[in-house]
Protein backbone atom coordinates (compact mmCIF):
# COMPACT_ATOMS: atom_id res chain seq x y z
CA UNK A 1 0.00 0.00 0.00
CA UNK A 2 1.30 3.06 -1.14
CA UNK A 3 0.37 6.48 0.83
CA UNK A 4 3.67 8.47 -0.12
CA UNK A 5 1.20 11.10 -1.51
CA UNK A 6 -0.60 11.84 2.20
CA UNK A 7 3.11 12.68 3.66
CA UNK A 8 1.97 16.39 2.31
CA UNK A 9 -1.15 16.48 5.09
CA UNK A 10 -0.25 17.11 8.57
CA UNK A 11 -0.86 14.79 11.07
CA UNK A 12 -1.14 16.41 14.14
CA UNK A 13 0.09 14.87 17.54
CA UNK A 14 -0.54 11.18 17.57
CA UNK A 15 1.03 8.28 19.29
CA UNK A 16 3.87 6.89 17.56
CA UNK A 17 2.68 3.28 17.58
CA UNK A 18 -1.41 3.56 17.81
CA UNK A 19 -1.20 6.58 15.82
CA UNK A 20 -4.79 8.95 16.62
CA UNK A 21 -6.69 5.72 17.97
CA UNK A 22 -6.21 6.47 21.72
CA UNK A 23 -7.39 10.16 20.80
CA UNK A 24 -10.83 8.56 19.56
CA UNK A 25 -12.34 6.23 21.36
CA UNK A 26 -15.92 7.21 21.87
CA UNK A 27 -18.16 9.28 19.66
CA UNK A 28 -18.16 12.10 22.05
CA UNK A 29 -14.09 12.21 21.11
CA UNK A 30 -14.77 11.85 17.49
CA UNK A 31 -16.32 15.63 17.31
CA UNK A 32 -13.65 17.43 19.35
CA UNK A 33 -10.39 15.53 18.53
CA UNK A 34 -11.59 16.74 14.78
CA UNK A 35 -12.68 20.01 15.21
CA UNK A 36 -8.82 20.21 17.20
CA UNK A 37 -7.36 18.81 14.02
CA UNK A 38 -8.18 20.92 11.38
CA UNK A 39 -8.61 24.07 13.54
CA UNK A 40 -4.40 23.76 14.55
CA UNK A 41 -3.25 21.68 11.76
CA UNK A 42 -5.23 22.73 8.45
CA UNK A 43 -8.48 22.31 6.77
CA UNK A 44 -7.15 18.58 5.97
CA UNK A 45 -5.08 16.23 8.27
CA UNK A 46 -3.91 12.50 8.07
CA UNK A 47 -5.68 9.97 10.43
CA UNK A 48 -3.37 7.00 11.35
CA UNK A 49 -4.34 3.94 12.77
CA UNK A 50 -1.07 1.87 14.19
CA UNK A 51 2.45 2.40 13.80
CA UNK A 52 3.82 5.13 12.17
CA UNK A 53 6.50 3.16 9.80
CA UNK A 54 3.61 0.25 8.93
CA UNK A 55 0.16 1.71 9.65
CA UNK A 56 -2.52 -0.68 9.68
CA UNK A 57 -5.01 2.61 8.10
CA UNK A 58 -4.92 6.14 7.08
CA UNK A 59 -7.28 7.90 6.25
CA UNK A 60 -7.92 11.63 5.15
CA UNK A 61 -10.26 14.11 7.62
CA UNK A 62 -11.00 16.96 5.31
CA UNK A 63 -13.02 19.99 6.05
CA UNK A 64 -11.72 21.74 2.82
CA UNK A 65 -14.42 22.91 0.49
CA UNK A 66 -12.18 22.49 -2.23
CA UNK A 67 -11.39 18.91 -1.62
CA UNK A 68 -14.61 18.10 -0.37
CA UNK A 69 -16.18 19.53 -4.44
CA UNK A 70 -13.35 17.08 -6.05
CA UNK A 71 -15.02 14.15 -3.89
CA UNK A 72 -18.33 15.08 -4.45
CA UNK A 73 -18.87 16.68 -7.79
CA UNK A 74 -16.93 13.90 -9.90
CA UNK A 75 -18.17 10.39 -11.03
CA UNK A 76 -15.04 8.85 -9.58
CA UNK A 77 -15.05 8.32 -5.54
CA UNK A 78 -18.55 7.19 -4.97
CA UNK A 79 -17.25 4.00 -2.45
CA UNK A 80 -17.99 4.35 0.71
CA UNK A 81 -15.68 3.40 3.79
CA UNK A 82 -15.77 0.20 5.16
CA UNK A 83 -17.07 1.21 8.63
CA UNK A 84 -20.40 1.71 6.64
CA UNK A 85 -20.26 -2.09 6.07
CA UNK A 86 -21.51 -2.75 9.85
CA UNK A 87 -25.09 -1.60 8.47
CA UNK A 88 -24.32 -4.57 5.50
CA UNK A 89 -26.32 -7.06 8.06
CA UNK A 90 -29.45 -4.97 8.30
CA UNK A 91 -29.30 -3.10 5.13
CA UNK A 92 -27.45 -5.82 3.07
CA UNK A 93 -27.25 -4.34 -0.68
CA UNK A 94 -29.51 -1.07 0.16
CA UNK A 95 -28.70 2.07 -1.66
CA UNK A 96 -26.75 3.82 1.11
CA UNK A 97 -23.96 1.17 1.31
CA UNK A 98 -24.06 -0.08 -2.22
CA UNK A 99 -21.86 0.89 -5.22
CA UNK A 100 -20.77 -0.09 -8.74
CA UNK A 101 -23.18 -0.47 -11.26
CA UNK A 102 -25.67 -1.80 -8.93
CA UNK A 103 -25.86 1.58 -7.07
CA UNK A 104 -25.82 3.27 -10.25
CA UNK A 105 -28.80 1.29 -11.21
CA UNK A 106 -30.70 1.38 -8.15
CA UNK A 107 -30.47 4.99 -7.62
CA UNK A 108 -31.80 5.69 -11.02
CA UNK A 109 -34.98 2.94 -10.37
CA UNK A 110 -35.35 4.58 -6.58
CA UNK A 111 -35.23 8.25 -8.19
CA UNK A 112 -39.06 8.62 -9.39
CA UNK A 113 -40.15 7.15 -5.91
CA UNK A 114 -38.82 10.58 -4.47
CA UNK A 115 -40.51 13.03 -7.41
CA UNK A 116 -42.39 15.93 -5.98
CA UNK A 117 -45.95 14.64 -6.32
CA UNK A 118 -45.37 11.45 -4.94
CA UNK A 119 -44.10 13.54 -1.57
CA UNK A 120 -46.77 16.41 -1.72
CA UNK A 121 -48.66 13.18 -0.89
CA UNK A 122 -47.18 12.54 2.53
CA UNK A 123 -47.89 15.84 3.56
CA UNK A 124 -51.04 14.32 5.25
CA UNK A 125 -48.76 11.76 6.87
CA UNK A 126 -46.16 14.55 8.58
CA UNK A 127 -49.70 16.44 9.57
CA UNK A 128 -51.40 13.62 11.17
CA UNK A 129 -48.78 12.01 12.54
CA UNK A 130 -47.44 15.52 14.23
CA UNK A 131 -50.64 15.57 15.93
CA UNK A 132 -50.16 12.71 17.78
CA UNK A 133 -46.87 14.47 18.82
CA UNK A 134 -48.40 17.25 20.08
CA UNK A 135 -50.67 15.47 22.20
CA UNK A 136 -47.50 13.44 23.91
CA UNK A 137 -45.58 17.23 24.27
CA UNK A 138 -49.02 18.16 26.26
CA UNK A 139 -47.50 15.92 28.99
CA UNK A 140 -44.40 18.12 29.15
CA UNK A 141 -45.78 21.81 29.60
CA UNK A 142 -45.36 22.91 33.13
CA UNK A 143 -43.07 20.31 33.70
CA UNK A 144 -39.47 22.49 34.26
CA UNK A 145 -37.42 20.40 31.38
CA UNK A 146 -38.80 18.27 28.68
CA UNK A 147 -36.38 15.97 27.07
CA UNK A 148 -37.09 15.92 23.30
CA UNK A 149 -35.36 13.30 21.66
CA UNK A 150 -37.76 10.36 22.75
CA UNK A 151 -40.88 12.14 21.76
CA UNK A 152 -39.67 13.15 18.33
CA UNK A 153 -37.86 9.35 17.59
CA UNK A 154 -41.07 7.97 17.41
CA UNK A 155 -42.86 10.71 15.55
CA UNK A 156 -40.45 10.23 12.60
CA UNK A 157 -40.62 6.41 12.91
CA UNK A 158 -44.34 6.85 12.38
CA UNK A 159 -43.56 9.17 9.69
CA UNK A 160 -41.08 6.73 8.14
CA UNK A 161 -43.23 3.48 8.56
CA UNK A 162 -46.30 4.78 6.99
CA UNK A 163 -44.56 6.47 4.19
CA UNK A 164 -42.06 3.66 3.45
CA UNK A 165 -44.41 0.93 3.90
CA UNK A 166 -47.78 2.58 4.08
CA UNK A 167 -48.17 1.04 7.26
CA UNK A 168 -49.51 2.91 10.39
CA UNK A 169 -47.43 1.77 13.02
CA UNK A 170 -48.43 3.90 16.14
CA UNK A 171 -45.41 3.55 17.73
CA UNK A 172 -45.59 7.03 19.59
CA UNK A 173 -48.99 5.72 21.08
CA UNK A 174 -47.11 2.25 22.54
CA UNK A 175 -48.16 0.03 19.40
CA UNK A 176 -45.57 -2.61 17.86
CA UNK A 177 -43.07 -1.73 20.55
CA UNK A 178 -40.97 -4.79 19.55
CA UNK A 179 -40.23 -3.53 16.00
CA UNK A 180 -39.37 -0.09 17.55
CA UNK A 181 -36.98 -2.39 20.42
CA UNK A 182 -35.13 -3.86 17.73
CA UNK A 183 -34.20 -0.88 15.19
CA UNK A 184 -32.84 0.39 18.56
CA UNK A 185 -30.85 -2.10 19.75
CA UNK A 186 -29.40 -2.57 16.21
CA UNK A 187 -28.40 1.08 15.89
CA UNK A 188 -26.88 1.36 19.52
CA UNK A 189 -24.55 -2.75 18.55
CA UNK A 190 -23.96 -0.98 15.06
CA UNK A 191 -22.44 2.05 16.56
CA UNK A 192 -20.62 0.28 19.44
CA UNK A 193 -18.68 -1.76 16.74
CA UNK A 194 -17.07 0.95 15.54
CA UNK A 195 -15.97 1.83 18.70
CA UNK A 196 -15.04 -1.53 20.19
CA UNK A 197 -11.72 -3.58 18.86
CA UNK A 198 -13.17 -7.16 19.98
CA UNK A 199 -16.41 -5.91 17.95
CA UNK A 200 -14.75 -4.68 14.77
CA UNK A 201 -14.53 -7.25 12.60
CA UNK A 202 -16.69 -10.47 11.71
CA UNK A 203 -13.88 -12.67 12.86
CA UNK A 204 -13.98 -11.72 16.89
CA UNK A 205 -17.41 -10.25 16.69
CA UNK A 206 -18.96 -13.52 17.54
CA UNK A 207 -17.46 -14.02 20.53
CA UNK A 208 -19.68 -11.28 22.02
CA UNK A 209 -22.76 -11.19 23.34
CA UNK A 210 -24.40 -8.42 20.92
CA UNK A 211 -23.18 -10.93 17.65
CA UNK A 212 -26.18 -12.83 19.27
CA UNK A 213 -28.92 -10.08 20.04
CA UNK A 214 -28.01 -8.78 16.57
CA UNK A 215 -29.25 -11.82 14.98
CA UNK A 216 -32.70 -11.74 16.70
CA UNK A 217 -33.19 -8.17 16.07
CA UNK A 218 -32.54 -8.35 12.58
CA UNK A 219 -34.51 -11.30 12.05
CA UNK A 220 -37.48 -9.25 13.65
CA UNK A 221 -36.81 -5.96 11.55
CA UNK A 222 -36.28 -8.23 8.21
CA UNK A 223 -39.44 -10.91 9.21
CA UNK A 224 -41.52 -7.34 9.34
CA UNK A 225 -40.33 -5.74 6.37
CA UNK A 226 -40.75 -8.92 4.89
CA UNK A 227 -44.25 -9.57 5.74
CA UNK A 228 -45.35 -6.30 5.19
CA UNK A 229 -44.00 -6.79 1.03
CA UNK A 230 -45.57 -10.37 1.13
CA UNK A 231 -49.18 -9.01 2.24
CA UNK A 232 -48.85 -6.05 -0.46
CA UNK A 233 -48.09 -8.89 -3.19
CA UNK A 234 -51.09 -10.69 -2.03
CA UNK A 235 -52.57 -7.32 -1.97
CA UNK A 236 -54.40 -7.63 1.35
CA UNK A 237 -53.42 -4.21 3.19
CA UNK A 238 -53.36 -1.68 -0.16
CA UNK A 239 -55.69 0.52 0.88
CA UNK A 240 -58.21 1.51 -1.96
CA UNK A 241 -59.50 4.70 -0.96
CA UNK A 242 -55.84 6.19 -1.06
CA UNK A 243 -54.01 7.75 -4.06
CA UNK A 244 -51.44 8.38 -1.66
CA UNK A 245 -48.62 5.12 -2.88
CA UNK A 246 -45.68 4.55 -0.27
CA UNK A 247 -42.25 3.76 -1.20
CA UNK A 248 -42.93 0.46 -1.36
CA UNK A 249 -45.87 0.26 -3.30
CA UNK A 250 -44.09 2.47 -5.96
CA UNK A 251 -40.98 0.23 -6.01
CA UNK A 252 -43.67 -2.87 -5.93
CA UNK A 253 -45.64 -1.35 -8.94
CA UNK A 254 -41.95 -0.42 -11.22
CA UNK A 255 -41.30 -3.79 -10.46
CA UNK A 256 -44.22 -5.73 -11.47
CA UNK A 257 -44.87 -3.25 -14.87
CA UNK A 258 -41.04 -4.22 -16.03
CA UNK A 259 -39.61 -6.99 -13.29
CA UNK A 260 -37.04 -4.59 -12.32
CA UNK A 261 -36.36 -5.46 -8.60
CA UNK A 262 -36.24 -8.85 -6.99
CA UNK A 263 -38.50 -8.81 -3.65
CA UNK A 264 -35.25 -8.97 -1.74
CA UNK A 265 -34.07 -6.05 -3.28
CA UNK A 266 -37.07 -4.00 -2.29
CA UNK A 267 -36.85 -5.38 1.05
CA UNK A 268 -33.11 -4.10 1.19
CA UNK A 269 -34.49 -0.57 -0.42
CA UNK A 270 -37.10 -0.17 2.56
CA UNK A 271 -34.89 -1.17 5.42
CA UNK A 272 -32.20 1.40 4.26
CA UNK A 273 -35.25 4.28 4.20
CA UNK A 274 -36.34 3.23 7.61
CA UNK A 275 -32.84 3.41 8.49
CA UNK A 276 -31.37 6.89 6.95
CA UNK A 277 -34.86 8.53 7.44
CA UNK A 278 -35.86 8.91 10.94
CA UNK A 279 -33.28 9.17 13.04
CA UNK A 280 -31.39 12.07 10.70
CA UNK A 281 -35.11 14.34 10.84
CA UNK A 282 -35.29 13.08 14.68
CA UNK A 283 -32.03 14.85 15.21
CA UNK A 284 -32.46 17.95 12.55
CA UNK A 285 -35.87 18.44 14.30
CA UNK A 286 -34.31 18.15 17.96
CA UNK A 287 -31.77 20.39 17.55
CA UNK A 288 -33.69 23.19 15.31
CA UNK A 289 -36.44 23.25 18.40
CA UNK A 290 -33.09 23.60 20.57
CA UNK A 291 -31.82 26.51 18.87
CA UNK A 292 -35.39 28.10 18.84
CA UNK A 293 -35.43 27.92 22.36
CA UNK A 294 -32.36 29.49 22.83
CA UNK A 295 -33.18 32.74 20.20
CA UNK A 296 -36.08 33.97 21.35
CA UNK A 297 -36.15 36.54 18.71
CA UNK A 298 -36.21 34.14 15.62
CA UNK A 299 -38.78 31.81 17.22
CA UNK A 300 -41.07 35.04 17.66
CA UNK A 301 -40.40 35.58 13.62
CA UNK A 302 -40.86 32.10 13.09
CA UNK A 303 -44.27 32.52 15.01
CA UNK A 304 -45.30 35.75 13.17
CA UNK A 305 -44.92 33.85 9.92
CA UNK A 306 -47.20 31.37 10.98
CA UNK A 307 -49.42 34.20 11.99
CA UNK A 308 -48.93 36.12 8.66
CA UNK A 309 -49.87 32.42 6.86
CA UNK A 310 -52.46 30.93 8.82
CA UNK A 311 -54.13 34.04 11.35
CA UNK A 312 -54.27 33.01 14.75
CA UNK A 313 -55.62 28.96 13.83
CA UNK A 314 -53.44 26.64 15.81
CA UNK A 315 -54.39 23.73 14.07
CA UNK A 316 -55.12 24.49 10.04
CA UNK A 317 -55.30 21.90 6.97
CA UNK A 318 -51.56 22.43 5.94
CA UNK A 319 -51.28 21.85 2.11
CA UNK A 320 -47.44 21.37 -0.09
CA UNK A 321 -47.71 25.29 -1.07
CA UNK A 322 -47.67 25.90 2.62
CA UNK A 323 -45.41 24.44 3.42
CA UNK A 324 -43.57 26.09 0.73
CA UNK A 325 -44.31 29.40 2.34
CA UNK A 326 -43.09 28.97 5.37
CA UNK A 327 -39.98 30.85 3.94
CA UNK A 328 -38.29 32.26 6.92
CA UNK A 329 -38.66 28.43 8.79
CA UNK A 330 -36.62 27.07 6.12
CA UNK A 331 -33.42 29.17 6.76
CA UNK A 332 -34.21 28.34 10.78
CA UNK A 333 -33.48 24.45 9.66
CA UNK A 334 -30.93 25.47 7.21
CA UNK A 335 -28.83 27.38 9.93
CA UNK A 336 -29.19 24.78 12.36
CA UNK A 337 -28.38 21.95 10.37
CA UNK A 338 -25.27 24.18 9.62
CA UNK A 339 -24.98 24.34 13.26
CA UNK A 340 -25.90 20.91 14.20
CA UNK A 341 -25.54 18.59 10.74
CA UNK A 342 -27.80 15.49 11.18
CA UNK A 343 -25.29 13.42 9.57
CA UNK A 344 -21.79 15.14 10.86
CA UNK A 345 -19.19 12.76 8.67
CA UNK A 346 -19.75 11.02 5.77
CA UNK A 347 -17.13 8.67 3.99
CA UNK A 348 -15.36 8.00 0.68
CA UNK A 349 -12.87 5.21 -0.08
CA UNK A 350 -10.34 5.64 -3.47
CA UNK A 351 -10.94 2.94 -5.48
CA UNK A 352 -7.51 4.31 -8.14
CA UNK A 353 -4.71 6.86 -7.31
CA UNK A 354 -6.27 10.32 -7.49
CA UNK A 355 -4.49 13.23 -7.94
CA UNK A 356 -5.61 16.19 -6.30
CA UNK A 357 -4.03 19.45 -6.15
CA UNK A 358 -1.20 18.43 -7.73
CA UNK A 359 -1.06 16.06 -4.64
CA UNK A 360 -1.33 12.25 -5.90
CA UNK A 361 -4.17 10.20 -3.07
CA UNK A 362 -3.40 6.58 -3.48
CA UNK A 363 -5.55 3.46 -4.52
CA UNK A 364 -7.35 2.62 -0.91
CA UNK A 365 -7.51 5.66 0.35
CA UNK A 366 -10.59 6.55 3.35
CA UNK A 367 -11.14 10.34 3.12
CA UNK A 368 -13.55 11.35 5.84
CA UNK A 369 -15.63 14.19 4.62
CA UNK A 370 -16.54 16.48 7.87
CA UNK A 371 -19.97 17.96 7.35
CA UNK A 372 -19.68 19.95 10.89
CA UNK A 373 -15.86 20.86 10.73
CA UNK A 374 -16.67 23.06 7.28
CA UNK A 375 -19.54 24.38 8.58
CA UNK A 376 -18.33 25.95 11.47
CA UNK A 377 -15.43 27.28 9.52
CA UNK A 378 -14.75 31.37 9.94
CA UNK A 379 -13.83 31.22 6.49
CA UNK A 380 -16.98 30.12 5.14
CA UNK A 381 -19.16 31.32 7.76
CA UNK A 382 -17.74 34.44 9.43
CA UNK A 383 -18.82 34.35 13.20
CA UNK A 384 -19.49 30.27 12.58
CA UNK A 385 -20.69 29.49 16.37
CA UNK A 386 -23.66 32.53 16.14
CA UNK A 387 -26.98 31.56 15.30
CA UNK A 388 -28.07 33.44 12.42
CA UNK A 389 -30.97 32.37 10.13
CA UNK A 390 -30.49 35.26 7.85
CA UNK A 391 -27.28 33.99 6.49
CA UNK A 392 -29.65 31.92 4.26
CA UNK A 393 -31.80 35.00 2.98
CA UNK A 394 -29.55 35.30 -0.29
CA UNK A 395 -28.23 31.64 -0.48
CA UNK A 396 -26.23 31.32 -3.58
CA UNK A 397 -24.77 28.51 -5.25
CA UNK A 398 -21.11 29.22 -4.50
CA UNK A 399 -21.94 27.89 -0.91
CA UNK A 400 -22.78 24.29 -1.99
CA UNK A 401 -19.91 22.91 -1.15
CA UNK A 402 -19.36 24.44 2.28
CA UNK A 403 -22.80 23.83 3.13
CA UNK A 404 -23.62 19.99 2.60
CA UNK A 405 -25.95 18.69 5.52
CA UNK A 406 -27.31 16.55 2.85
CA UNK A 407 -23.84 15.47 1.23
CA UNK A 408 -23.76 17.03 -3.06
CA UNK A 409 -23.26 14.88 -5.94
CA UNK A 410 -24.67 11.91 -7.39
CA UNK A 411 -24.61 9.91 -4.22
CA UNK A 412 -26.42 13.12 -2.07
CA UNK A 413 -29.05 12.13 -0.05
CA UNK A 414 -32.17 10.86 -2.05
CA UNK A 415 -34.73 12.11 0.21
CA UNK A 416 -33.30 15.78 1.02
CA UNK A 417 -36.67 17.21 0.01
CA UNK A 418 -39.40 14.48 2.09
CA UNK A 419 -36.77 15.48 4.76
CA UNK A 420 -37.41 19.75 4.36
CA UNK A 421 -40.91 19.11 4.21
CA UNK A 422 -41.36 16.51 7.28
CA UNK A 423 -39.30 19.01 9.09
CA UNK A 424 -41.18 21.97 8.21
CA UNK A 425 -44.29 20.53 9.50
CA UNK A 426 -43.61 18.98 12.29
CA UNK A 427 -41.89 21.75 13.61
CA UNK A 428 -43.99 24.77 12.59
CA UNK A 429 -46.62 22.61 14.56
CA UNK A 430 -44.52 22.94 17.82
CA UNK A 431 -43.68 26.65 17.22
CA UNK A 432 -47.66 27.30 17.23
CA UNK A 433 -48.71 25.33 19.74
CA UNK A 434 -46.02 25.97 22.35
CA UNK A 435 -43.77 28.40 23.36
CA UNK A 436 -40.01 26.73 23.65
CA UNK A 437 -37.86 28.14 25.83
CA UNK A 438 -34.49 26.91 27.82
CA UNK A 439 -34.28 25.43 30.96
CA UNK A 440 -32.79 26.79 33.98
CA UNK A 441 -30.15 26.51 34.21
CA UNK A 442 -29.57 26.03 30.49
CA UNK A 443 -29.30 22.64 29.09
CA UNK A 444 -25.99 22.28 27.47
CA UNK A 445 -26.04 19.32 24.81
CA UNK A 446 -23.12 16.70 24.49
CA UNK A 447 -22.87 16.17 20.95
CA UNK A 448 -21.77 12.62 20.28
CA UNK A 449 -21.38 11.34 16.40
CA UNK A 450 -22.95 8.20 16.21
CA UNK A 451 -24.31 7.62 12.82
CA UNK A 452 -26.23 10.42 12.94
CA UNK A 453 -25.35 13.53 15.29
CA UNK A 454 -26.90 13.31 18.88
CA UNK A 455 -26.73 14.71 22.48
CA UNK A 456 -25.78 12.46 25.23
CA UNK A 457 -27.55 13.82 27.79
CA UNK A 458 -30.81 14.81 25.35
CA UNK A 459 -32.34 17.50 24.14
CA UNK A 460 -33.72 19.47 27.23
CA UNK A 461 -35.99 22.40 26.56
CA UNK A 462 -39.37 23.96 28.53
CA UNK A 463 -42.47 23.79 26.73
CA UNK A 464 -45.07 26.63 27.46
CA UNK A 465 -48.79 26.11 26.07
CA UNK A 466 -49.75 29.23 23.62
CA UNK A 467 -52.57 30.99 24.91
C1 LIG B 1 -32.59 15.80 7.97
C2 LIG B 1 -32.70 14.62 7.39
C3 LIG B 1 -31.63 13.98 6.55
C4 LIG B 1 -30.31 14.30 6.43
C5 LIG B 1 -29.54 15.43 7.10
C6 LIG B 1 -29.74 13.35 5.50
C7 LIG B 1 -28.40 13.36 5.10
C8 LIG B 1 -27.87 12.45 4.21
C9 LIG B 1 -26.49 12.43 3.81
C10 LIG B 1 -25.40 13.39 4.32
C11 LIG B 1 -26.32 11.43 2.93
C12 LIG B 1 -25.03 10.99 2.27
C13 LIG B 1 -24.49 9.82 3.05
C14 LIG B 1 -23.15 9.35 2.59
O1 LIG B 1 -22.58 9.85 1.62
O2 LIG B 1 -22.66 8.42 3.22
C15 LIG B 1 -27.60 10.79 2.76
C16 LIG B 1 -27.85 9.71 1.94
C17 LIG B 1 -29.05 9.05 1.85
N1 LIG B 1 -30.22 9.42 2.47
FE1 LIG B 1 -30.51 11.01 3.68
N2 LIG B 1 -30.71 12.48 5.10
C18 LIG B 1 -31.89 12.83 5.70
C19 LIG B 1 -33.11 12.23 5.54
C20 LIG B 1 -33.37 11.17 4.70
C21 LIG B 1 -34.67 10.58 4.49
C22 LIG B 1 -35.96 11.08 5.12
C23 LIG B 1 -34.49 9.51 3.65
C24 LIG B 1 -35.50 8.55 3.09
C25 LIG B 1 -36.78 8.67 3.14
C26 LIG B 1 -33.08 9.44 3.33
C27 LIG B 1 -32.49 8.48 2.53
C28 LIG B 1 -31.18 8.49 2.14
C29 LIG B 1 -30.59 7.47 1.27
C30 LIG B 1 -31.31 6.26 0.70
C31 LIG B 1 -29.26 7.84 1.08
C32 LIG B 1 -28.23 7.13 0.21
C33 LIG B 1 -28.19 7.78 -1.16
C34 LIG B 1 -27.19 7.16 -2.12
O3 LIG B 1 -26.12 6.73 -1.69
O4 LIG B 1 -27.49 7.15 -3.31
N3 LIG B 1 -32.43 10.46 3.98
N4 LIG B 1 -28.53 11.43 3.55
Amino acid sequence: QKNDGLNKFPEGPSHPLLGHLPLMTSTTDVIDVSMQLIRNHGKTVKIRIGPKILPMRTSLLTADSHLTEFILSGNKILKKTENYQFLKHWLRKGLLISDGDYWKRHRKILTPAFHLEVLKEFVQVFESVGDVLIEKLRRCEGTPSCDLHPFVTLCTLDVICETAMGTKMNVQSGKNSHYVQSVKKTCRIIIERSMSTLKLTDTTFWLCRDFYTLKNELKVLHDFTHNVINSKKNNKSIDKNTKRLAFLDLLLKFSQDENILSTDEIREEVDTFMFAGHDTTASGICFTLYCLADHPEVQKQALQEQKDLFGDEKNPVITYPDLQNMKYLEQVIKESCRLYPPVPIIGRYTTEDTEFDGCLIPKYTNIMLFIYGLHRDPDYFPEPEKFKPERFDNFDGSLSYTYIPFSAGSRSCIGQKFAMLEMKSIISKIVRHFEIKPTSPRHEVKLSAETVLKSLNGIKVTLKKRP
